[in-house]
């Protein structure tokens, strides 16, 4: 396994990581979740810009990201813009989300980035080239807020994110029964085989919620956690993340 290791984090050995997302809608709430957030410890934290007002102009945006790393010094920091189109607050242009992506990775402010794979195919694997010459790790992602894809699906999906060359793999699911939560999870293991990069998986909403605690038996490296409000439905509260997650690595050693 090729673990990603970031500012002494290791993604894809041990616990998985959790990882604590930050959705301000104002620069004055943002400040103050980053704060409260900060103390919950949390190995990682991800900032979704398009919970942020005008995030998707990158003048705003940039900003913004400078304050948030010196809240997080030491903290591995995500950029995430999560369009409309897979989930997001705000629509942005293919273009814009292009130049937002180049732009944040050209600070040095964020540690990983988040690609969204399927946004514009043709473009992705050159995308995810220019951001990573950049010093970022690139997690490719994949949203389906309203449905489970079939395993094959869901595992073509995870390997062309592979091909592209992202260094983490990541996909969401909505499940609509036990058995759709069960193919994200056979969908994960099948990836163990399939790739030696961390994967990251989980079946969003009440539904889904074992697949965001058992992330070691399955193989999903990182897991994301509620702080001041959740970003996706099922996130549970970080702090009890945490002890669950600690609770089921002893009873597994
Ligand atoms: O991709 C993901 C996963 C997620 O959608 C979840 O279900 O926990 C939450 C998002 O903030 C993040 O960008």
């Amino acid at each position: 396994m090729k673990t990603v290791e970031i500012k002494g984090i290791k993604i894809g050995e041990g616990i998985p990581k959790i990882c604590i997302p930050l959705t301000g809608k104002t620069k004055e709430e943002l400040i103050k979740e980053a704060e409260t957030v900060k103390n919950m410890k949390p190995d990682l934290v991800e900032w979704r810009a398009d919970c942020y007002e005008e995030g998707e102009n990158s003048e705003n945006s940039l900003e913004m990201l400078k304050t948030i790393r010196g809240i997080f010094d030491t903290i591995p920091l995500l950029f995430t813009f999560r369009t409309d189109k897979e989930g997001g607050d705000r629509p942005i242009t293919c273009v814009d989300y292009v130049n937002l992506l180049e732009n944040a990775a050209k600070t040095g402010f964020v540690d990983l980035i988040d690609v969204e794979a399927f946004c514009d195919t043709a473009k992705t694997k050159k995308l995810i080239e220019s951001l990573k010459e950049c010093g970022v790790f690139v997690v490719a992602s994949n949203h389906h807020f309203h449905r489970t894809p079939s395993i094959e699906e869901m595992v073509n999906r995870l390997e062309t994110m592979d091909g592209f060359g992202a260094d983490i793999l990541k996909l969401a699911v909505m499940p609509k029964s036990e058995e759709d939560l069960m193919s994200l999870l056979t969908a994960t293991v099948m990836m163990k085989k399939r790739t030696d990069k961390p994967v990251i998986t989980m079946s969003m909403g009440k539904a889904g919620v074992l697949s965001r605690l058992c992330g070691e038996t399955a193989g999903s490296a990182v897991t994301f956690a509620a702080g001041m409000k959740a970003s996706a439905p099922g996130q549970i509260p970080a702090d009890r993340m945490r002890r669950t997650l600690a609770l089921l690595h002893e009873s597994f050693t």
